[in-house]
Order: structure tokens, then sequence, then C-alpha cells
């Protein structure tokens, strides 16, 4: 693992692995093919969770909850470099956990410390990669049970042209519209204006992809529609460019909850118990 605090992890001498080049965002134009890389956005604090340690490092099934994410971008096809956004605290901490777990040793993985919401995360993430990186992968720590496929399935989609991908899964429940009332005494029953059609619904997951001079501009251009985005995709689609949805996995469901953390304890066990 790269011990990095900051700034750009050191170049990786790898060579680009064997893929189509990505779309180009030059029109007429096509890059030469370069790394698949990840970052991983794990800087949060986990509050919906409850009381303790920042979500990420929290434990899952004997492991913590980061290592089960970065575990799951190592084990796709492509993924070359792991770049983990550490809570801005606990850095050494993240690195720690990281050295002591076992991990691949065919992906590079840096960790650098996050910022204050999830995109300025991802930013400081992005500023970390080197240069040979073509496509990137954004994938949320709390996501941790993702299965390769899925991962596998975002990448070839970019690779094959597409700007940007987002798993994605139908919306099961029914949704009501309502209008915000910030006067609504707490638990007064809230008047619903409507019902949405849910076959027009697509409940996204990560890890999103992206071609990286993209996700890159996005970022970039943060103020000038980054606001309210609740995940890359959603600032990508701002400025226009075309994104598109792959089949999501219903094991890349987002911790966020406590009951969300029995749920993968069960994924874990289901995976122990059937796997060859
Ligand atoms: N400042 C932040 C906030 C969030 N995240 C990351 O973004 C992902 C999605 O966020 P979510 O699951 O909502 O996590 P938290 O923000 O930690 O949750 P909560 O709102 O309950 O505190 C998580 O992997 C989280 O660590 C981050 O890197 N930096
Ligand atoms: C990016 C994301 O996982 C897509 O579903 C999600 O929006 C992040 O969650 P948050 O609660 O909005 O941080």
């Amino acid at each position: 693992m790269s011990d990095k605090s900051s700034g750009s992890p050191r170049p990786a001498p790898a060579p680009p692995r064997g893929a189509p080049a990505a779309e180009s965002t030059a029109p007429g134009r096509r890059s030469a093919p370069g790394r698949t890389a990840a970052v991983i956005p794990a800087a949060g604090r986990g509050e919906r969770l409850g009381p303790g340690t920042p979500k990420a490092l929290r434990d899952l099934g004997g492991v913590p909850v980061l290592v089960h994410a970065v575990r799951a971008m190592c084990r796709a096809e492509e993924v070359a470099l792991v770049v983990v956004v550490a809570p801005p605290d606990s850095p050494d901490t993240v690195r720690a956990m990281l050295a002591a777990a076992p991990l691949p040793d065919h992906v590079e993985v840096v960790v650098v410390p996050g910022g204050a919401d999830r995109q300025e995360s991802v930013r400081l993430g992005l500023a970390a990669l080197p240069g040979d990186v073509d496509v990137v992968l954004v994938h949320d720590a709390a996501r941790a049970l993702v299965p390769a496929a899925t991962v596998d399935s975002v990448v070839a989609a970019v690779r094959s042209g597409a700007p940007a991908v987002v798993p994605a899964l139908p919306v099961t429940d029914t949704v009501k519209r309502v209008a915000p009332d910030p006067d609504r005494p707490a638990g007064a029953p809230e008047p619903v204006v409507d019902t949405v059609d849910r076959a027009a619904l697509r409940a996204v997951q990560t890890p999103q992809g992206f071609v990286r001079a993209v996700l890159d501009d996005a970022h970039r251009r943060r103020t000038d529609g980054g606001e309210g985005a609740t995940d890359c995709a959603g600032m990508v689609e701002r400025l226009g460019h075309r994104v598109v949805l792959v089949p999501g996995h219903e094991e890349a469901f987002k911790i966020t909850r406590p009951l969300d953390l029995v749920l993968a304890e069960a994924v874990l066990a289901r995976r122990e118990t059937t796997a060859p």
C-alpha cells in the first residue's frame, strides 16, 4: 500500500490493461487506453448507523466495512488502483487497518484524507489519481458487499463507449411525493401531493463508472451544478453528458441504518455457506 497523506500517488509502472480505449471527450479522437482506478469515499461519520466509530471502520463479520469494499474492488477484473478516502482525522488508522488486512498484491492501494461531504471526499480522491488512469469508478465504502460481476459490468460499459455508467435496480416500493414544509411539527401527518409512477424510477447504486475526463470536469465545475447532487452521476448529468444504467445487485445495498448491518452479516453468512 502506498503511504499517502495528500497529493498524487507515485506514478504506477503497470502497463495499461487490455481493453478498448474509453470514449474521448474530444470529438473524433480516441484516447490511448489507460488504467482503471476505484475511488472509495469512506470519510462519512455514519450518523444514521448510530454512535460509534466512522461507519467504514466498523466491524462487519470480523473485518472492517472498508476492507470488504476494497476487496470488492480488487476482485474486479480491471481495477489496478484503489484510492481510499479516509475520515479526515484518521488516515493513519485507515492505513494501519488496510496494512493489517490481506489484500491482493496486484492492486495498488493509497489512502488520502477526506472532506466535509461526499462530493468533497470524491474530489480529493480524484486529485490523487495518476495520469495514466482513464476510467474511474466511484464506490461507496458503505456498499461493501457489491459483487465483482456488477463492478465488471460497469467497467465494461464505460470501456464500450459510455461516458458515465450507473448500476441500478427498479424501485419496489410505491413512492409518494410530498411538499417538504419546514414549519410542520415533527411527527405530524404529512400531506401527500401525488403518487409517482414507479415504472419510470430506478434506485441507483455504486460503483458508478466514468471516463475520467468527464468526472474530473464535473468536480472541477462543482460550483456550477454540484449543489444538491447526491451522486457523481447527477453532477455529470447536469453538464449534459449521457448517463446510462446497467443492472445493479441487491447485495450492493448501502449500509446506512442498524438493520443494514444485520442484513450485511446475513449476506456474508450466506456467501460462506454457498461458497464452493
Ligand atoms: N464527508 C463524507 C461523507 C460521506 N462519505 C462517504 O460517502 C458514502 C455514502 O455516504 P453515506 O452512506 O450516506 O455515509 P455517511 O455520510 O457516513 O452516513 P450518515 O449520513 O448516516 O452520516 C460513504 O461510504 C461515506 O463514507 C465521504 O467519503 N465523505
Ligand atoms: C451515491 C449513492 O450511493 C447512490 O445511491 C447515494 O446517493 C449516496 O448516499 P448519501 O446518503 O446520499 O450520501
